[in-house]
């Protein structure tokens, strides 16, 4: 007896263990997703004996059905789900059927509270796959045998923490999963449920579903029912429509079956927001069927991440996450594309760098984007659901895709001084139809959070103007501004930068006054400037200020402050730029100041302003020790 026959007990990954502990205790009330997420595996695993199929035909030959089996024991409460698939191996049953490959996983399971309700939709969110079939069984039994392979071997856990595998003998390439019922589970074992949960669940999968028959009665003369025939064969019979959903025509297809068919190729549990099947003709060749899904899986963020689209070529399944067919920042659009153009070798590779794929890839971003305006237009407030789920992605678009950049701008949603709420609801359409009549700009303000955003000195003179300032605090936002230029022949500008150019409607005496006012200011500017030389480049007068008694300005083309910030923390090394240090002449500090002759005051004052400024604005002291020594010793001459 080599060891490989021997029976083996391993232990789950610790991961597992905690999701099975889980899903269990979450999903009780939902316990029939089981039988979909199954046969979902069981089709998936014919795609991809399929597509091995191409290269080494001898695979089929053995069985060139390929089918999944749905049988059930009533008396023995269990149920057994076979599939003519591509099978494991011993060392793939190890790693697929006892680890988590998902990266994420551990702060994915740090996320479930243990409140029922909200940790079943988590589950959902991640995908139960396989180890559903613990919400009913308290045994599962995995027998299977690689398309190719001599060696089967069967697997067997009770879902506690172990499993055992050994090597026996299987006649047939694929897998059989057999469900030992818990009591709460033995229901399932009964012919009409089982078949309306694959019309339910699985009517989409492409392959046949089947069930064995019932056999109908048969009469003799008088009318009673002749005994069945003992040496009859079975026959199995296609439970489903066993057509592939995106090959029929939309009409034909029910929202249901939609929805269900994006269960499946999303291994999401919950329903998709919209959808749009087409099919193209012409020049190229291929049918799309993309799904915009409610909620952002859990490791949306990471742009490393494989993700795209399920490829076919002429119905037979080429690859999952096929990411060369939409652009990085919609990698949220989960869906099918099946191309009668590309060859059924083709590559990763290949895909990159082919002309076809280029021109659906065009095509196909067009679509997500005239999905999303449509859904804005007439649905705003799912478009505002997918908004705040998705929103922060499609901020990377403006950037990634210069081609599509105004109508990218058009789905942009914001938070702005209109609603001075942190929520995203504003659209740019909506900002320029509120401008104001002298407004020639659109204006906006990037800080590290809402509030600094919203409370910032440099809105001041804005909003005593009327003028609706945009409030960005995401980390993408300044990013995204950097490849908006303008949007309906309005520029952007960033109320931080440069000169704002506010005309202020001002008679010839108050012209007049401003000028002289300014002259007198001189010297006090001159005297800050000197105490501030190493932070600032220079301390002007301003009128951007209404309230508070300074702020900190950065060149018209310089990096803003925020950026400035995020990169030095990456460690990036910069060209040092100073901003300057506006001041609003009419506060009463800022007058104070102009009289005071003791000089040691005077640059503890100096210094407080460009330190509050710097801190109204998100950013960090230097020395915020002798910040508060400064403050403080003020505060005591004051109150003496
Ligand atoms: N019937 C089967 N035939 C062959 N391989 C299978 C079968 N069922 C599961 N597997 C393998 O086990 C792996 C894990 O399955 P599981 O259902 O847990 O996750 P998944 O299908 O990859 O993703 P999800 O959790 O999102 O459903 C699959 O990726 C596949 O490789």
């Amino acid at each position: 007896m080599t060891t490989e026959t021997q029976k083996e007990t391993l232990g789950f990954q610790t991961e597992v263990k905690q999701l099975l502990h889980l899903m269990i205790h979450s999903l009780y009330s939902n316990k029939e997703i089981f039988l979909r997420e199954l046969i979902s595996n069981a089709s998936d695993a014919v795609d991809k004996l399929r597509f091995e199929a191409v290269s080494n035909a001898d695979l089929l030959s053995e069985d060139p059905n390929l089918r999944v089996r749905i049988g059930f024991d009533a008396d023995a409460g269990t149920i057994t789900i076979d599939d003519n698939g591509i099978g494991m191996s011993r060392d793939e049953a190890i790693s697929n059927l006892g680890t988590i490959a998902k990266s994420g996983t551990a702060q994915f399971l740090e996320q479930l509270s243990g409140d029922q309700k909200k940790d079943s939709q988590l589950i959902g969110q991640f995908g139960v796959g396989f180890y559903s079939a613990f919400i009913v069984a308290d045994r599962v039994t995995v027998e299977t045998r690689r398309a190719g392979n001599s060696e089967a071997i069967r697997w067997e856990s009770e879902g506690s923490g172990e499993f055992t595998i050994e090597s026996i003998d299987k006649a047939t390439r694929g897998t059989t999963i057999t469900l030992h019922l818990k009591e709460d589970g033995k229901e399932f074992a009964d012919n009409w449920r089982l078949r309306s949960l694959v019309s339910k669940y699985s009517d989409h999968i492409s392959i046949p579903v089947e069930m064995l028959k019932v056999p109908t009665p048969e009469y003799d003369e008088e009318g009673n029912v002749k005994p069945a025939d003992e040496n009859a064969e079975p026959t199995w019979e296609a439970v489903n429509s066993a057509k592939a959903l995106w090959t029929r025509p939309r009409n034909e297809v029910t929202d249901e079956e939609y929805k269900e068919f994006y269960k499946h190729v999303s291994h999401d549990f919950q329903e998709p927001l919209k959808w749009s099947h087409n099919k193209v003709e012409g020049k190229l060749e291929y049918t799309s069927l993309l799904y915009i899904p409610s909620k952002a899986p859990h490791d949306l963020w990471n742009r490393d991440m494989l993700r795209g689209l399920k490829l076919y070529v002429q119905r037979v399944f080429i690859m999952d996450d096929a990411e060369a067919f939409l652009p990085p920042y919609m990698r949220f659009v989960k869906g099918v594309v099946d191309s009668n153009d590309l060859s059924l070798n083709v590559s990763r590779e290949i895909l990159q760098n082919d002309n076809a794929v280029d021109s659906m890839r065009s095509a196909l971003t067009k679509r997500v984007l005239d999905m999303l305006s449509k859904m804005a237009k007439n649905d705003p407030e799912t478009y505002q659901t997918f908004w705040n789920e998705f929103g922060n992605v499609l901020k990377e678009g403006p950037a990634d895709d210069f081609g599509n950049k105004d109508k990218i701008a058009e789905l942009l949603r914001f938070s702005s001084t209109h609603t001075d709420k942190a929520d995203q609801t504003e659209s740019l359409k909506d900002y320029v139809e509120r401008m104001a009549e002298d407004q020639d700009k659109i204006y906006y303000i990037y800080a590290e959070n809402h509030n600094t955003a919203k409370n910032s000195p440099h809105l001041e003179v804005l909003r005593k103007k009327g003028y609706e300032v945009l409030l960005l605090s995401d980390r993408i936002d300044e990013w995204m501004m950097s490849s908006l230029r303008e949007f309906d022949g309005k520029s952007f500008q960033d109320v931080t930068k440069g000169k704002l150019d506010i005309e202020v409607e001002e008679t010839e005496e108050q012209k007049k006054e401003k000028e002289q006012k300014a002259e007198e200011m001189k010297p006090l500017l001159e005297r800050m400037k000197t105490i501030l030389e190493e932070k600032v480049t220079s301390v002007n007068s301003t009128d951007r200020l209404t309230n508070s008694p300074a702020c900190l300005v950065v060149g018209e083309f310089d990096m803003g402050l925020q950026m400035r910030r995020l990169l030095e923390q990456a460690g990036q090394q910069l060209p040092e730029s100073k901003p300057s240090l506006e001041i609003n002449p009419d506060h009463p500090i800022v007058q104070k100041m102009d009289s005071e002759t003791d000089e040691d005051r005077f640059s503890d004052m100096a210094w407080l302003l460009y330190e509050q400024a710097t801190l109204a604005e998100g950013g960090q002291l230097d020395d915020p020790a002798t910040f508060v020594t400064r403050m403080n010793k003020l505060i005591v001459q004051m109150s003496n």
